[in-house]
């Protein structure tokens, strides 16, 4: 049976391109888009079935929603009374919740609460999951055998699904952020852009895979690269001086609030 992907999106893209990679064949997955242009190109680009969501509703084993969270109850108004009993439903939306998705789908369905990050395109993508109050242990298991190929899957429980989209759902843009200051740090000392670019890029990668690598806490790696009275304490003095720190802690809590409101539209 197959897996449909609905509302195929820059996250609904990704997911299926990594559900390919992973090894599934195009014939058995489908793909809905609202746009026909938009329709167009992912048939072209994966060769999968392009439908609409009734039929991929009812024909699907496995349902990814990854619309966005304005847009969810639409659909789930569109597809609820279609969805047939046993569906698995993966619901990858920020801030909706799966009493909100259970709600809407007339059958007693699974739903999991999945919160990826596009790091999913190079299959490095951090995917938390949480079970409804539906879904059983073969259910998050299913969930985590479609996930683990593009990246970790970690189960937390759905209170902390708000947070997750904070941390790591919209983590990728604060290291983007990051380097995009960086590179300016280097214009401003002289540095060409490309060197610049380049330089901070390859600092990033290196710095992340001795995170992920070394076992060794951030503190410690960061303090063996601090030098008593040397460059990089006058760094950190100025960050702690403009409160980047504060301003992460703030930051991120506003991405979870933000979440926590967008089930209301
Ligand atoms: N972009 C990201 O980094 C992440 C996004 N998400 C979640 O993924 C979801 C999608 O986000 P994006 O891909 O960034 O947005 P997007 O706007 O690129 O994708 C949503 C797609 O759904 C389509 N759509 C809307 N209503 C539809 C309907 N009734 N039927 C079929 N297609 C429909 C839209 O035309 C659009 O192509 C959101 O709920 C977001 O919270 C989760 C984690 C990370
Ligand atoms: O910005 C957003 O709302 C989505 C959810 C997590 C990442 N992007």
């Amino acid at each position: 049976m197959p897996i449909a992907i609905l509302g195929t999106g820059k996250m609904g893209e990704a997911l299926l391109s990594g559900l390919l990679r992973a090894g599934f064949e195009p014939d058995r997955v489908l793909a809905t888009v609202r746009r026909p242009e938009r329709g167009e190109v992912i048939a072209e680009r994966y060769k999968v079935r392009v439908v609409p969501n009734v039929e991929a509703a009812q024909t699907a084993s496995t349902l990814v929603l990854a619309v966005k969270p304005q847009d969810m109850a639409r659909l789930l108004d569109e597809i609820g009374p279609h969805v047939p009993a046993g569906t698995l439903v993966i619901s990858a939306a920020a801030g909706i919740t799966t009493a909100f998705v259970e709600a809407r789908i007339k059958e007693r369905v699974p739903v999991v609460r999945v919160m990826s990050n596009t790091p999913v395109l190079v299959d490095e993508a951090m995917s938390v999951i949480s079970a409804g109050s539906h879904a059983e242990e073969e259910h998050l298991r299913r969930v985590e055998e479609l996930f683990s190929p593009v990246g970790k899957v970690l189960r937390l429980p759905e209170s902390l699904q708000d947070a997750a989209t904070a941390l790591s759902g919209s983590g990728p843009a604060y290291f983007f952020y990051l380097v995009e200051a960086m590179v300016d740090a280097g214009i401003l000392l002289g540095m060409p852009r490309a060197a610049a670019l380049e330089m901070v890029i390859q600092t990033l990668v290196g710095s992340a895979i001795m995170l992920r690598d070394s076992g060794e806490h951030p503190v410690i790696l960061r303090e063996a690269v601090t030098s008593p009275g040397g460059t990089t304490i006058a760094a950190v003095a100025e960050l702690e001086r403009h409160r980047v720190r504060a301003a992460f802690l703030d930051a991120i809590s506003a991405a979870r609030d933000r979440g926590r409101e967008l089930a209301s539209g």
